[in-house]
């Protein structure tokens, strides 16, 4: 949607009525999903009998007190919290770059069938376990969240004292914020950074951390005590689903139409 409709929101959901319809759909589909996996949080968090000694993290948040808040609207807070759009997002982002390097795809399907060889029937999908056995696969999901992190910003943070950054004096109480796009496009921080190399993953042992805690060179999930908690979730999410996406599909795009091929299939139906 371009600019100038994204200022006049009345008009963009008359003109896209139908997407605007879809989306009212989806967003209901997902309340009646979480609610009730949130709501059996909030009783027994409230509860006095509450004796299962399991804390989970959205309990953590259940007695955040924000003035004027009703619950229905804390219910509405806490499951858009489990943010599925930035997942979602940069499995686009990686699939997007799969199409436009077939070299890459080829390289990750030959990864894969080493690991569980060729897709066996339609019921089957490569579990946890695999994944963990798949360096290249980590590589391509790392070099997806460098170049096209999905968040160009983090939350905006406070400064709790005064602190000296290069020269300037950042005073307590600024709110500050963090360009993470940018960091991941950065020269000095990456070779050739525009392009999509998930080889730059593989050296030390295919091991990269993620969460900034030995220096930061890129930060998709933030740093710090306020990273993303849902960062593993997060990253096995994109391991599961562009893992098996590219064992069952062909990714490409012939005679400029976006094509997905079902060749590698052709086993199953035999
Ligand atoms: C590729 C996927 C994701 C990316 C790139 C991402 C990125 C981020 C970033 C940059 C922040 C802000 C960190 C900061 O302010 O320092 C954040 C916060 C948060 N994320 Fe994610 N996120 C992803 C997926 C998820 C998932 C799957 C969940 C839940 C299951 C989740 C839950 C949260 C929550 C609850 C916060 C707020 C944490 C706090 O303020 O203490 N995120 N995420």
């Amino acid at each position: 949607m371009n600019i100038g409709l994204m200022k006049l929101p009345r008009l963009g959901r008359l003109l896209f009525i139908t997407r605007w319809k879809e989306l009212l759909q989806l967003r209901k589909d997902q309340e009646q999903t979480l609610f009730p996996l949130i709501k059996s949080r909030i009783e027994p968090v409230n509860s006095v009998t509450r004796n299962d000694g399991i804390v989970a993290y959205v309990d953590t948040l259940v007695n955040l007190e924000l003035p004027d808040e009703e619950g229905s609207k804390r219910m509405v807070e806490l499951q858009r919290d489990g943010n599925t759009d930035t997942t979602f997002t940069s499995l686009q982002w990686i699939m997007a770059n799969l199409v436009k390097h077939p070299h890459i795809q080829r390289k990750l399907y030959d990864e894969i069938v080493g690991v569980v060889g060729p897709p066996r029937e339609v019921e089957s999908d490569i579990n946890e376990e695999d994944l963990a056995k798949m360096p290249y696969l980590k590589a391509v999901v790392l070099e997806g969240l460098r170049r096209h992190p999905p968040g160009h910003f983090v939350l905006p943070h406070r400064v709790m004292k005064d602190v000296e950054v290069e020269g300037y004096t950042i005073r307590e109480g600024a709110t500050i914020n963090f360009m993470v796009g940018e960091m991941g496009l950065d020269p000095k921080g990456w070779d050739e950074p525009m392009e999509f190399k998930p080889e730059r993953f593989l050296g030390n042992g295919g091991v990269f951390d993620i969460s900034g805690s030995k220096g930061i060179k890129m930060m998709p999930f933030g740093a710090g005590r306020r990273i993303c908690p849902g960062s593993d979730l997060a990253m096995l999410h994109l391991e599961y689903f562009v893992a098996n996406l590219v064992w069952f599909l062909d990714w490409s795009v012939p005679n400029g139409v976006m094509l997905i091929l079902m060749r590698r299939l052709s086993s199953l139906w035999s």
